[in-house]
């Protein structure tokens, strides 16, 4: 007999802006994307076409845009917790919701030198994230993260002494081109419930200030021997600056810039110490990956 293991629903793509009028005339305002997704008793709208438990996703889109309304939006670490915890609330026969939140950049506008009290510019594609499992009498876990940062540094990255055989054709290198579109992410001690998160808040947007300036510090001042070193002292950084965080994520692409034999025309010297004109590959990436965690934390890779 065929049994429905898992299942779990919801609307995603939720797109939601927010203004706050504030009393001296500035205005502030937050976009985001928020998907949430719902598990509890309602195997049987799978199995026997019963949708009496079933709150339809346009019910969670309305209800996104109901929290957005009644409740603050920021820092989306809250946000995300409150909506998840209102459905836990609200609907007994749910026993986990997920909420993620993806927030776009609005940054505000300097015109004549001073910043411009309601007018913002979209400086980039990288997303501040958030992702908050709720469970019911378990408590809340909630992940923060930055993701699409596109870095690049000219010089002050090399890549020697790995491991040689038949198949090896990279030469080793004690200077190259490193880039990389930083996706990191990290998971705080588990919250007994929306207090403590709502206590909390402030943490959330210093930490991920922290994390932004300890990932583009890094890559910037350290003479990287691989992205698997930088991306360790990064995670390490973190760690250490935000003692809730239990683990820290990375997913760095390693985005190559080729140097081109240009030695065909007139003997045109361009690779080595006289490369200048490179050829960027947008394929394929080396992709390197971790989880650090604090001393005695353990970890099972899905
Ligand atoms: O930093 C790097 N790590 C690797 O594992 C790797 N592999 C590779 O071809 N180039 C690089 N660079």
């Amino acid at each position: 007999m065929p049994q429905l293991s898992y299942a779990r629903y919801g609307k995603d793509n939720v797109r939601v802006y927010k203004v706050q009028r504030n009393e001296d005339g500035t205005q502030d305002v937050t976009e985001m994307t928020v998907c949430t997704l719902l598990e509890g008793d309602i195997a049987e709208s799978w199995t026997k076409a019963d949708n009496k438990n079933i709150v339809a996703t346009d019910t969670q889109k309305q209800t996104v845009y109901v929290m957005a309304k009644l409740h603050p939006v920021n820092p989306p670490e809250l946000f995300a917790s409150i909506l998840a915890n209102h459905f836990l609330k609200q609907y007994s026969h749910i026993s986990v919701a997920h909420v993620s939140v993806i927030v776009h950049r609005w940054t505000r506008l300097v015109v004549d030198g001073q910043p411009h009290p309601h007018s913002f510019l979209r400086d980039g594609d990288e997303t501040r994230t958030v992702n908050v499992v709720a469970r019911r009498e378990k408590g809340t876990k909630v992940t923060s993260g930055i993701k699409g940062l596109l870095v690049l540094k000219s010089t002050g990255s090399q890549f020697w002494g790995f491991h040689r055989d038949e198949y090896t054709r990279l030469p080793e290198t004690t200077d190259r081109i490193l880039s990389t579109e930083v996706e990191a992410s990290w998971v705080w001690d588990e919250y007994a419930n929306l207090d403590d998160i709502q206590r909390d808040q402030g943490v959330f947007n210093e930490t991920w200030n922290k994390a932004r300036s300890i990932t583009l510090d890094t890559f910037a001042k350290e003479n990287s021997p691989s992205v698997q070193n930088t991306m360790y002292l990064m995670s390490e950084q973190i760690l250490a600056a935000a003692p809730k965080v239990q683990s820290v994520d990375y997913t760095l692409p390693n985005k190559h810039y080729f140097e081109i034999d240009l030695s065909w025309f007139d003997g045109l010297k361009n690779t080595g110490k006289d490369a200048e004109v490179y050829a960027p590959q947008s394929d394929p990436n080396g992709l390197i990956q971790s989880t650090v965690t604090r001393d005695g934390a353990s970890f099972t890779s899905s």
